[in-house]
């Protein structure tokens, strides 16, 4: 029998960390919007959405709060798209020009925190599905589940991109459709019912659907950095925003109607309730949850492998991974995940949000040094090879953007409303959250105004 050509070894990925060259370069910027909408439309984002109503905001209220809060942190999030055509390189890796080459070390980490957090809850939720779909354990199901994202990350980028269509569609079909089961008959009814206004709810949705964006903030690039160099930045841009913004708000409406309707229902047991909402056709709706969550399990795997690799390389000096030793680290972030996932109950998974939130408080300023940077501070021009040379431009530790970055963390913390800390401002504003504007206002202005040097050396270069 012969291969398919998808089967032949140019499929599978061979690059990781390292710069992809103008002939490897290839696609279309509207792939974008199926890559994001297929990894935003997840069961994650759905209880995401859950957490607009549990915790206290009407049923009706809660779609302001999503779209609000989707727009903002999309918005900020998508501008990191432009960067993969105009740099080549992973997301995490392009920290170095700010950080310096072993400052980028502190992102780095806390990248991989995100990246592991997100796919351990994506196993657990992932799991639930499979084991309903196949009759096993959700314990099972969660290993089965983590095979596939593993194979799935180690295939690599040009299967990520052609899979997502699938999950892209069925999720979209699947959503809506189960918009339409929740807003006719009775329990339309009661979600049109609930219509009251509460400020302290209103802003934590908004900033829990904010955070659901800006975390994704260290995935970005990775996907965008095969297109060609003269991919149009609008469009690249553009077409993220719209895939993570419309995918998202859709899970998350039904997750907050879902959440309304179901009460203990549906706490504990998601899947399972919207699987039931979908009567004979809920193994649809487990199909859309298992492969939209793989698609973005996936890139949490692909991701925090190159973060791996980011950290490793700037000791052992390898830009390079034979296809095994890629192969190992795909499989150690997965095993790590699965053994946190299996460890989980489901008390767990609120405790885990609640920790991946906290760390969005450290994402946040690193979003802004960066982007202030590529946007304002370098006008988009890099030396690739200095992003790998610990002796290059960049330099080892660049003081500079820690203090951005410090300053941003620090400002947020009496505005902080986490399960791990409340701040007294925070109390103040009966627990709206509003940390993260200031984390990304902070670090950005400081940024800019600590790089005048260094932006007057850029102009004078292009002069
Ligand atoms: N908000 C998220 C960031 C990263 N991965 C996810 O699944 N979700």
């Amino acid at each position: 029998m012969t291969a398919t050509p998808e089967l032949q070894p140019k499929f599978v990925e061979k690059r990781t960390i390292d710069y992809i060259p103008p002939s490897e370069r290839h696609g279309r910027p509207i792939s974008l919007l199926f890559v994001w909408f297929a990894a935003n439309s997840s069961i994650t984002a759905l209880v995401t959405g859950a957490l607009m109503t549990i915790l206290g905001n009407s049923a009706l209220w809660s779609i302001p709060a999503i779209l609000l809060g989707n727009i903002l942190g999309g918005y900020i999030t998508a501008l990191h798209s432009a960067q993969g055509p105009q740099l080549g390189v992973p997301q995490m890796i392009q920290s170095r020009a700010q950080f310096g080459f072993y400052g980028a070390i502190l992102p780095l980490v806390l990248a991989l925190f995100i990246y592991i957090g997100f796919y351990a809850t994506g196993l657990v939720l992932g799991g639930q599905a499979l084991g309903l779909l196949f009759h096993v354990s959700p314990q099972i199901g969660a290993i089965l589940f983590a095979v596939f994202c593993a194979l799935s990350a180690i295939v690599g980028y040009r299967w990520i991109h052609r899979f997502s269509h699938l999950p892209a569609f069925l999720s979209a079909i699947v959503f809506v459709w189960l918009i339409v089961v929740m807003v006719t008959g009775d329990m339309g009814e009661s979600i049109t019912a609930s219509n009251g206004f509460a400020m302290a709810p209103f802003v934590l949705g908004v900033s829990l659907s904010a955070s659901w964006q800006l975390t994704f903030g260290p995935y970005i690039a990775d996907y965008s950095r095969y297109l060609p160099e003269t991919t149009s930045q609008n469009a690249t841009v553009g077409w993220t925003f719209l895939g993570s913004v419309l995918g998202a708000s859709l899970a998350m409406t039904v997750g907050a109607f879902a959440a309304f309707l179901g009460g203990d229902a549906f706490s504990g047991s998601e899947v399972g309730y919207i699987t039931d909402l979908a009567g004979k056709f809920g193994v649809i709706v487990l199909l859309a949850v298992i492969l939209g969550k793989l698609a973005g399990n996936t890139l949490s795997a692909y991701g925090g492998f190159m973060s791996i690799t980011t950290i490793v390389s700037a000791f052992t000096k390898q830009n390079h991974l034979k296809s095994y030793t890629r192969m190992l680290f795909i499989l150690g972030v997965t095993a790590v995940a699965l053994a946190i996932a299996l460890a989980a109950s489901e008390n767990f998974l609120t405790v885990f949000q609640n920790f991946l939130l906290f760390l969005l408080y450290f994402m946040t300023p690193w979003s802004a040094v960066n982007l202030v940077d590529f946007y304002l501070v370098r006008n988009k021009k890099y030396d690739i090879k200095g992003l790998f040379d610990p002796n290059g431009i960049y330099g080892k530790f660049n003081w500079i953007a820690y203090i951005a970055y410090l300053a941003g963390v620090i400002v947020q913390i009496p505005f902080m409303n986490s399960a791990i800390y409340v701040g007294p401002i925070a109390y103040l504003l009966n627990g709206a959250e509003i940390a993260w504007i200031l984390g990304v206002v902070v670090s950005a202005v400081l940024y800019y105004l600590m790089t005048g040097n260094l932006r007057r050396r850029v102009k004078a270069a292009a002069a």
